[in-house]
């Protein structure tokens, strides 16, 4: 899928617009009381604008005509009385409105958050996270309008015209099809834009979500584009990007905006026809000032709320590209997930078992990064897995976490083969260390605490002491409570690498997935951090990718991979005395 880069538009499955309609409007059932409600609210205020023409009518052609003083108070003082229920009416069927609007995006966001997160990394791996965010945040707010304005406006706008319609026939149907003779000339006026548009608000759709994944690029490199002096370049393609935003914008719009020309030309047309056939074909005389009067204000209350039916049209099909492109991600399938019968993996011992395993990424299925890989772990032992980069050290850590689908073969964990175990039984026992130790803006008890989230502020200390962090924290500012910042700026690498030490012993994990950093660090910390790795190897099956020297030496088994199968396994000393791949890859690392 053509979606892995800012620059290229993302690419969307061809939906029925009908039927995302339909399902975007079906998140409001769930509110289904307060919508009744509602209803009821504008079922009264739109009865009461029905009556104010008749009321004027009655005082023209009765009070008026009859001098009736008295009559003409109490008309107006009962017009009052309904000008302002209709006021109450209204104002509180917004608020209950507005308030089920920002529900069903609350449901929404939540929905659509849940289901990214539950998504592989195959998903992330095609995607600049950039987009992903547009579709969270910007989509789901522009759905907004088109919400609270379908039951709002379409509804009562259409009960609206309905009501009219049919006042305007009983009065007089000559005048009533004098009025409507140019509502052919709007609905074919609409079909033309709308189907113009829709592709069109598509188009600007994607450039946003362009825009968006590379502002998010360009912000989290930004140390490597300052380093580089790369800011002329990044602005190049930011203008261009902004470019392409703006002409897809206007290239809508200008289609879009004929909407509202072409109700008020066809308004206007209607409007002239009621007064000339009224006038010049039926006659002023046979009709009655009043009827002529209450006439033209239901031709107002007629084309005014076609008018906003014309608009929220047009509100929807430039939103309802939003909504396909939420629903894209919402049917994303999940490929790892739990099997029906999957069961709770009950605690490690931590034997690790490859039968056979072969395996490639999802853009190039027939590329085998692993292929036909058999090794068995005994629970406690450390396993340092060596080779040239791109050899497929980091896929099989990745594999035993499952993150990835084995493409052929099985992976057994304490015999269990993985996919018959619940993720969540599997993942939470494994502690994962990568050469990006991520921290999280929060407290530096937070961040330790995300290894197991009810883990005792004991058992943070605890974990922090028994990997050497506790030392440099105490250090900081408020120790425990320090506030950290995105991405745990403002702490050294080291420090950082501690922190996810304790972050990863206080997870208590079964299995130890240590990717190690390269990262040179003074020599103080590089002798905790070492240290810090000693305890959490201690009494656990681990798998280290390994860099250090120290580390590579101490193991029980050293694997070298490359090109996706192991060519050597066994101790330092064993694969030293074979003088084969390894011997040369120490050779010419560390001689
Ligand atoms: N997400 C991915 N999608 C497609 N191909 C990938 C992906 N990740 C890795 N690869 C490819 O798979 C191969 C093995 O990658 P892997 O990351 O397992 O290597 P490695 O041995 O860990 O390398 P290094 O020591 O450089 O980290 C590489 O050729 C790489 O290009």
């Amino acid at each position: 899928m053509s979606v892995n880069t800012s620059r290229i538009d993302e690419e969307q499955k061809e939906v029925l617009k009908k039927d995302t309609i339909i399902r975007l409007f079906r998140y409001l059932l769930a509110y289904k009381k307060k919508i009744v409600l509602v209803l009821f609210i504008m079922g009264g205020t739109i009865t009461i604008s029905m009556l104010a023409p008749l009321l004027m009518e009655y005082a023209v052609n009765v009070c008026v005509a009859q001098k009736d003083i008295n009559g003409l108070l109490y008309v107006g003082i009962g017009a009052i009385g309904l000008f302002l229920l209709f006021l109450v009416g209204t104002k509180v069927r917004m608020r209950i409105m507005a308030e089920v609007s920002n529900r069903v995006l609350l449901n929404i966001r939540e929905e659509l958050y849940q289901h990214i997160q539950s998504l592989g990394f195959g998903f992330f791996d095609s995607r600049p996270t950039g987009k992903v965010l547009a579709r969270i945040i910007g989509d789901v707010n522009s759905l907004k309008d088109v919400l609270s304005d379908s039951v709002t406006q379409l509804i009562p706008d259409f009960i609206t015209v309905i009501c009219v319609l049919s006042i305007m026939l009983i009065k007089n149907y000559r005048l009533a099809m004098a009025a409507l003779l140019t509502i052919p000339i709007l609905a074919v006026g609409m079909f033309f834009i709308q189907t113009n548009v829709h592709k069109r608000w598509r188009v600007y759709r994607k450039k946003t979500s362009n825009l968006n994944g590379y502002v998010h690029e360009d912000l989290s490199g930004i140390r490597i584009i300052q380093s580089y002096a790369a800011e002329d370049e990044t602005k190049e393609v930011f203008h261009d990007l902004v470019d392409q935003h703006y002409r897809s914008f206007i290239d809508a719009v200008i289609v879009a905006d004929a909407f509202g020309p072409l109700v008020e030309i066809t308004w206007g047309m209607g409007g002239f026809l009621l007064y000339f056939i009224g006038i010049k074909v039926v006659g002023v005389e046979q009709i009655g000032i009043g009827t002529f009067l209450a006439f033209s204000t239901y031709i107002a209350m007629f084309w005014s709320p076609i008018r906003n039916l014309a608009n929220f049209y047009n509100k929807l099909t430039t939103n309802i590209s939003a909504a396909e492109r939420i629903f894209d991600i919402i049917d994303t399938e999940v490929e790892i997930k739990d099997e029906e019968n999957a069961v709770e993996l009950k605690e490690l011992k931590g034997e690790v078992r490859f039968e056979e395993v072969s395996f490639a990424y999802g853009d190039e299925p027939d590329r085998l990064i692993l292929d036909h890989v058999s090794f068995s772990v005994k629970p406690g032992e450390t396993i340092a897995l060596v080779g040239p980069t791109g050899a497929g050290k980091t896929t099989i850590v990745n594999l035993i976490s499952r993150f990835y689908e084995v493409t052929g073969g099985e992976i057994f964990i304490d015999d269990q083969e993985i996919r018959s175990v619940t993720l969540k039984s599997l993942r939470s026992q494994m502690g994962i260390m990568t050469q990006d130790n991520f921290l999280f803006s929060g407290t530096i008890r937070d961040n330790i605490r995300y290894g197991r989230l009810n883990a005792t502020d004991e058992e943070i200390e605890e974990a922090a002491k028994a990997v050497n962090a506790h030392e440099f924290i105490m250090k900081t500012e408020k120790g425990y409570d320090t506030e950290i910042s995105e991405r745990g700026a403002g702490l050294s690498i080291g420090q950082r690498q501690l922190l996810a030490f304790a972050r990863t012993m206080v997870s208590k994990p079964g299995i130890l997935i240590l990717d190690e950093a390269t990262s040179s660090i003074d020599t103080h910390t590089e002798l905790l951090v070492q240290k810090g790795i000693e305890v959490l190897l201690k009494e656990r099956t681990s798998f280290i990718i390994a860099h250090r020297l120290s580390t590579i030496r101490k193991a029980d088994r050293i694997f070298v991979i490359d090109q996706g199968t192991i060519r050597e396994a066994g101790s330092h000393d064993e694969l030293m005395k074979l003088e084969g791949a390894y011997y040369q890859l120490y050779q010419s690392q560390f001689a």
